[in-house]
């Protein structure tokens, strides 16, 4: 039996510094990134009248909105990253948590947030 699923992605970026702890090499010392940002969010059914899952113009603003808490920012001064390192994994996973509050129940879960430090190092999370 077929399972439909429908996905939208949308991308972004911000453009922050920061300095890995524990690292042992020279990502410990102050250096910043234009990170790249990608979401992907999933439902079964888009809206009869729309044909739309979700809006991509909403999805997008709600992801701008989590990462203005990022944008021009010196990570490790943030709260939540006095303690936990600002590493892709960790940002991934930083903007996973404001997405998945930002959208709540409305038949489109989110997949998967890919954040990347340049085009060949990615990292993902996903709780699904
Ligand atoms: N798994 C992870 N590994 C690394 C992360 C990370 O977030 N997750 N982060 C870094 C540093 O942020 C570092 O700034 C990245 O540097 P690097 O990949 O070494 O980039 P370079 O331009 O210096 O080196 P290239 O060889 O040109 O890619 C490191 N690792
Ligand atoms: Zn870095």
């Amino acid at each position: 039996m077929a399972a439909p699923r429908y996905c939208l992605r949308v991308s972004s970026d911000f453009s922050s510094s920061h300095q890995l702890r524990n690292y042992g090499g020279k990502c410990e010392s102050l250096h910043g990134h234009n990170f790249q940002v990608q979401v992907q969010v999933c439902g079964k059914e888009v809206d009869p009248d729309t044909g739309m899952l979700m809006d991509f113009k909403e999805l997008k603003n709600t992801l701008l909105a989590v990462l203005e808490e990022l944008d021009h920012k010196h990570l490790n001064d943030l709260p939540h990253f006095k303690e936990t390192n600002p590493s892709s994994e960790n940002l991934a996973c930083f903007v996973y948590q404001g997405l998945k509050k930002s959208l709540g129940n409305r038949g489109v879960y989110l997949d998967w947030v890919m954040v990347a430090e340049k085009d060949s190092s990615r990292a993902y999370y996903s709780e699904s």
